[in-house]
């Protein structure tokens, strides 16, 4: 099974309700999507999201990287040589860590098709159903709240509420939604980089002093405060989530030495793919530390892949924030893995089990 060719569209989804964090705002997945065909017939899908707040990556990076410096150094190479071609899709370029997700999710995908078998069980098996969060965007209290008892009700038993704003408010919007969910759901917060290191301490003592329990706080400092999210971790007893923070397995091994964090969010788009997720949760098992695997605003065909990588890194990955699919107001793939609000299932398709995409817009040469 030889790469051919590398194709790049448009995939627009509109979301049920907009997607808002302390970093931004958005109201639909407008994603990168890359086929690559091959002389089998067979193609392999990937997905690019573009979210520049975070990795960088926009639409036109990503597509310049992928038909400009990765594409090339693809085209009539063997997938049965997988390390191969994942060794130049990673060296193609510095970062560009959506652009290279991409195409190895695509790449690891048509490893799975020439096998025969569905990706989790060649990267080791595992059982193939995980339950994930959902995301309460950040918004006015009674928002958070309705949309809160809206999720347990839908059945979710874990939501990840969206702080990082007026310290002030977000306390209120905690202590709103735990009084409202205790006992039906656990609390996750991600902060986004909104606080300083002192005010997270300051907000997450007085959560633990008011007796609020939270299974974690992601991110509370910038992503380049290091210091500050060890003076985080070090001053308070709820567990403390690295995600901006950390892109790369070498990014991880500094922060676990340093002792910064108790938990790392693993995100495909930024490690630059399935090989680096999986590096990073043997590091972190080599640590004892465990991890999260989380997503950007991506639709079923990158969260599959995720969803594959969970499966079967699951003695450290205990933590899933895969609800892309579940927040698009409909699912545009036919086949792969099914996502049933908390309830994410893979059938027994081979590779991602992606049969179609609707409603790809091909992009202007
Ligand atoms: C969608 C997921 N639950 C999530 O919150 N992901 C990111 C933000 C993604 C984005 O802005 O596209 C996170 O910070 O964990
Ligand atoms: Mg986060």
């Amino acid at each position: 099974m030889k790469i051919t060719q590398i194709r790049l569209d448009m995939l627009r989804v509109p979301l049920k309700t907009p997607f808002k964090t302390a970093l931004r705002t958005v109201d639909a997945v407008e994603d990168i999507i890359v086929s690559v065909h091959t002389d089998s017939g067979h193609v392999g899908y990937g997905e690019a999201a573009a979210t520049a707040v975070i990795t960088g990556d926009t639409h036109g990076s990503i597509v310049e990287a992928i038909d400009k410096l990765i594409a090339p150094r693809l085209v009539g190479m063997e997938i049965a040589d997988l390390n191969r071609v994942v060794h130049r899709i990673q060296g193609a370029a510095e970062r560009n860590t959506s652009a290279k997700a991409a195409v190895e999710i695509a790449v690891y995908d048509l490893w799975g098709q020439l096998y025969g078998a569905p990706l989790y069980r060649l990267l080791g098996g595992g059982d193939p159903v995980i339950t994930t969060d959902i995301t309460i965007s950040v918004d006015y209290i009674d928002k958070m709240v309705a949309d809160s008892m809206d999720a347990v009700n839908r059945g979710f038993e874990s939501l990840k509420i969206k702080v990082g704003k007026e310290i002030g408010v977000d306390l209120e919007r905690v202590k709103a939604i735990y009084a409202a969910v205790e006992g039906r759901a656990l609390l996750r917060l991600d902060a986004n980089q909104g606080w300083t290191a002192k005010q997270a301490v300051y907000a997450i003592r007085t959560l633990e002093d008011a007796g609020v329990q939270l299974e974690l706080v992601e991110q509370p400092v910038k992503a380049r405060d290091l210091a500050g999210l060890k003076y985080v971790t070090e001053r308070v007893h709820t567990p403390i989530m690295a995600d901006e923070s950390v892109f790369g397995p070498a990014e991880v091994i500094d922060l676990l030495r340093m002792h910064a964090a108790d938990i790392i969010n693993i995100k495909l788009m930024k490690t630059g793919g399935i090989s680096n997720a999986i590096r990073i949760a043997d590091i972190a098992s080599v640590y004892g530390v465990e991890c999260m695997i989380g997503c950007m605003i991506e639709s079923s065909i990158s969260v599959a892949a995720a969803v594959h990588v969970a499966v079967a890194k699951a003695d450290t990955i205990r933590k899933i924030d895969l609800d892309g699919p579940s927040l698009c107001a409909f699912n545009p793939v036919e086949g792969g893995v099914r996502f049933n609000e908390s309830e994410i299932t893979i059938d027994d398709s081979p590779g991602l089990g992606i049969r179609g995409i609707r409603g790809l817009e091909p992009l202007a040469a």
